[in-house]
C-alpha cells in the first residue's frame, strides 16, 4: 500500500506544490504518515491533504524542516541563516515594510524558524510595525546582539539601538556601517530564512548590500503605478547584476478594496506589477489590495496575518510567502551533503 499512496501523494499538485508531495518526503508506518518538508509550506500541505478523501483515514504529522539552498554568496560575510533572502522595492512607500513583516510572520506560520532584519537604517519600521518600540536590545558577554523575539519572529533593528529620528539625518558611510554591523553582530539562533528589509531604492547602499550580503534570493515589491514600476525595474536589473536570483514580484496595493461593501478601485492602475513580472520572467507571488484594515494593523504594531489568521487577506499573505519559499526551493535546490 505505501507505494500506490506515495504516488499518489505525488498527484496532489499545487502553484506551491508543482510535483505534488514527492515520496522522499513521506514516511508511512500503517496509518501514521509523516510528511517532512523542505520548505515552508505546512499550511498549502494540510489544505491539500484535507481535501483529498483518500488521505482522510491516515493521522499525518506535517513537519517543517528547511534545507540550505545551494546558491549562497558574499564577499567574505558570515552566513547568519540557512537562507537569506532581501525584500527590495526600487522606489520608497509602495509597502516594503508591510510586504517584509507579514511574509516572515507567514513563513513562521507555516512552520519555518524566521528572523528580519530591519536594514532600512533611514526609516528604520519594524518596531512600530512589530508594537515593541520600547523594547531594547541584550548583549552577549562578547559583545554580539541578541536578536528580540516577537510574535515567534527573531528580530534586530537600528530602531532598538537608536531613536528613529536620530537614524533618519544619517549619511552614507555611517549608515552602511551601521548595517555591516547589525549584520555581523547579531547572534541569530538556528534560522530558516532571515529576511531583510532592505532600504528603497537602488543606489549605491543598496548595491553594496545586494553585493555584500550572503543573499539566497530576492523578491521585490511594486505597486501598479507607472513610476514605481520603472524603479522596480531597475531594482530586477540591480540584483540580476549582482547575481541574486530573483524569488518574485509582490504588486502591493493592487486596488483598493472597499472595507464595507468589497467595491474594488484600481487606484494605482492595473496589473502593472504582473506586467513587469511576465516581461522579465519574474514569478508574480500575488497582488495585495490596498486595505484600511492593513494600515491599522501595521500602526498598530499588531500586523494583519498573525492578528487575523481567519482574515481572507491573510489567505493571500499565505499563499505569497509559501509559494516565495517554494520557488527558492524550486529554482535553486538544496546544499549538496558534506561528504
Ligand atoms: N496593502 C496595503 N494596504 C493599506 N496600507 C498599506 C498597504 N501596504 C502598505 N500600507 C501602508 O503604507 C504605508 C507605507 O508602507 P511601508 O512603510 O511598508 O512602505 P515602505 O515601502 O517600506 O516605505 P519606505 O520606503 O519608507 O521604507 C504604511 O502606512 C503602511 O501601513
Amino acid at each position: 500500500m505505501t507505494e500506490p499512496l506515495k504516488n499518489h501523494c505525488a498527484t496532489l499538485r499545487s502553484d506551491i506544490f508543482t510535483q505534488g508531495l514527492l515520496a522522499e518526503w513521506l514516511d508511512i508506518k500503517g496509518p501514521q504518515i509523516s510528511l517532512k518538508l523542505p520548505f515552508a509550506a505546512k499550511t498549502e500541505a494540510e489544505r491539500l491533504i484535507k481535501s483529498d478523501p483518500l488521505l482522510q483515514g491516515y493521522r499525518w504529522d506535517v513537519q517543517v524542516a528547511v534545507e540550505s539552498m545551494a546558491h549562497s554568496k558574499g564577499a567574505g560575510q558570515p552566513i547568519a541563516a540557512r537562507n537569506v533572502i532581501a525584500v527590495a522595492s526600487g522606489k520608497g512607500g509602495v509597502g516594503k515594510s508591510s510586504v517584509c513583516v507579514n511574509l516572515a510572520l507567514a513563513l513562521s506560520r507555516a512552520g519555518a524558524k524566521v528572523g528580519i532584519l530591519d536594514a532600512d537604517v533611514y526609516g528604520p519600521s519594524l518596531p512600530t510595525m512589530l508594537g515593541n518600540r520600547d523594547a531594547k536590545l541584550t548583549f552577549t558577554p562578547n559583545r554580539k546582539m541578541l536578536p528580540l523575539q516577537r510574535y515567534g519572529l527573531q528580530v534586530n533593528s537600528l530602531g532598538y539601538l537608536v531613536d528613529a529620528e536620530d537614524a533618519t539625518v544619517w549619511r552614507g558611510p555611517m549608515a552602511s556601517g551601521a548595517l555591516e554591523q547589525l549584520y555581523n553582530d547579531t547572534q541569530w539562533q538556528d534560522l530558516d530564512y532571515l529576511l531583510i528589509d532592505m532600504p528603497p531604492g537602488t543606489g549605491d547602499i543598496q548595491l553594496t548590500l545586494a553585493q555584500k550580503l550572503p543573499l539566497t534570493g530576492a523578491v521585490v515589491v511594486t505597486t501598479p503605478q507607472t513610476v514605481a514600476l520603472a524603479d522596480a525595474q531597475k531594482g530586477i536589473a540591480m540584483f540580476r547584476k549582482v547575481d541574486v536570483p530573483l524569488l518574485g514580484i509582490i504588486e502591493n496595493m493592487s486596488y483598493f478594496q472597499c472595507g464595507e461593501c468589497g467595491h474594488q478601485d484600481p487606484v494605482f492602475g492595473q496589473q502593472g506589477g504582473a506586467d513587469v513580472a511576465r516581461k522579465h520572467s519574474v514569478p508574480l507571488l500575488g497582488q495585495w489590495p490596498l486595505l484600511t484594515e492593513l494600515r491599522q494593523s501595521m500602526d498598530d504594531g499588531t500586523p494583519l496575518v498573525y492578528d487575523k489568521p481567519n482574515h481572507s487577506y491573510s489567505d493571500l499573505i499565505m499563499q505569497s510567502a509559501q509559494q516565495m519559499a517554494g520557488n527558492l526551493y524550486e529554482f535553486l535546490g538544496p546544499e549538496p551533503a558534506q561528504e
